[in-house]
């Protein structure tokens, strides 16, 4: 094959660093025909759905796009935002203020935002940000739990597109942060501020995304790292073992999915007389269809149907500051020791270098 020619890109360009925040993508319309291309590019990946391909395609072509495009496509409609879809509208705000604070800490950084499936492409991004002349590059995946069916596949596009691309940058993957300080922190204080404004319900269930139980076995540690996240948050808020819970949601297709399931433990709770829940979903950093309408509308329905009383949904991290300081202190940690200090600490770096070099050029001089 053949690799592509250089871009022309303006040299000395600053910056030259960038990070690219990766979310999962999402349709560009709340339509039919929106939502069937994007359901096929996710559908289609073997890190999202690992069933041998040609009876996947038949399945996938002949009953998964026809049935679910439109259904998928009211349900987008009842959660859209005037400015578009939550999950990206979202994405965009965390990209600009990451921007912003990484700048106020003096890096010298481009940040900007793709999505796995849809648009703006990772392909597209990462095109663009070599015509500008980046070439060192963190990938910073929106996932704080590390999954094949996720975190993985964004590596894949990144080392797919670089496959093919001559001067590969310099590139750095930030795997995971369930366990990161700041990330639990931020989710501490939207459950504290939530219980503040709303009083406490009797338990706080924490959804995550599942995935089928076959990946848990095969050895992903998502299942693991999805407790790690609610023991630390349970921790940091002081919880008993019985005031929390962990669930799955989203569940697709026949197979087992890690257990237990999100809306079935609603309803079972609301059946054992529990009248007030509290549910927030950590593994999004966005709002977005899985958390809007499936929980906030879906499952507060199951449980108010089976006689629970009120259901509080605790919204996502999404902007708010104390999720940005900690999504800033995560790429930071992760910037370390490439050169992103601003213009005014880079000349004066320069200068010193360029004193240090005078100085070894003279003692040269001195010797000769
Ligand atoms: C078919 C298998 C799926 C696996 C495995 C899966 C894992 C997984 N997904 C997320 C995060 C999100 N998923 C979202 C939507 C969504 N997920 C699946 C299927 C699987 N996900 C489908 C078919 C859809 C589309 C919506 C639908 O038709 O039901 C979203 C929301 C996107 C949006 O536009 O708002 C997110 C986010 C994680 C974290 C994960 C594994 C850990
Ligand atoms: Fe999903
Ligand atoms: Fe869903």
């Amino acid at each position: 094959m053949a690799f592509k020619k250089e871009p022309e890109y303006r040299h000395g360009t600053l910056p030259r660093t960038a990070v690219v925040l990766v979310n999962l993508g999402t349709p560009d319309a709340p339509t039919a025909g929106a939502v069937r291309p994007y359901l096929k590019e996710f559908l289609s990946d073997p890190r999202v759905v690992e069933i041998p391909r040609l009876v996947w395609s038949l399945i996938l072509h002949g009953i998964i796009l026809p049935l679910r495009s439109g259904k998928s496509a009211r349900k987008y409609a009842s959660i859209w935002m005037k400015e578009g879809s939550p999950l990206k509208v979202y994405t965009e705000r965390q990209a600009k203020l990451l921007q912003g604070l990484l700048g106020e800490r003096g890096h010298e950084v481009k940040v900007v935002y793709a999505m796995r499936y849809g648009a703006p492409s990772m392909p597209q991004v990462l095109d663009q940000l070599k015509t500008e002349g980046c070439d060192r590059i963190l990938v910073l995946p929106a996932y704080p739990q590390y999954s094949a069916t996720t975190t993985a596949s964004v590596f894949d596009a990144a080392f797919a597109h670089y496959a093919q691309v001559r001067n590969v940058p310099e590139l750095r993957l930030v795997k995971h942060y369930h366990d990161h300080e700041g990330y639990i922190a931020a989710l501490r204080d939207s459950v504290l501020a939530h219980w503040e404004q709303n009083g406490r319900g009797q338990k706080l269930v924490m959804s995550f995304h599942g995935v089928p139980k076959r990946t848990l076995l095969l050895g992903d540690p998502y299942h693991c790292e999805c407790h790690k996240t609610a023991r630390l948050l349970a921790e940091s808020l002081g919880l008993g073992r019985d005031d929390y819970l962990v669930s799955f949601q989203s569940r697709f297709g026949k197979a087992e999915w890690l257990q237990p399931y999100t809306a079935p433990t609603l309803v079972q709770l609301a059946k054992q007389g529990v009248e007030r829940v509290d549910v927030m979903c950590p593994g999004f950093s966005s709002d977005c269809l899985e958390t809007l309408e499936e929980i906030s509308m879906e499952v507060r329905h199951d449980f108010l149907t089976a006689g629970g009383k009120e259901f509080h949904y605790i919204p996502c991290l999404n902007d708010a500051p104390g999720w940005i300081r900690a999504l800033t202190d995560i790429a930071e940690q992760h910037l370390l020791g490439w050169p992103t200090m601003s213009n005014a600490a880079s000349r004066e770096q320069a200068a010193r270098e360029a004193e240090v070099s005078r100085r070894q050029a003279e003692l040269m001089g001195a010797e000769r």
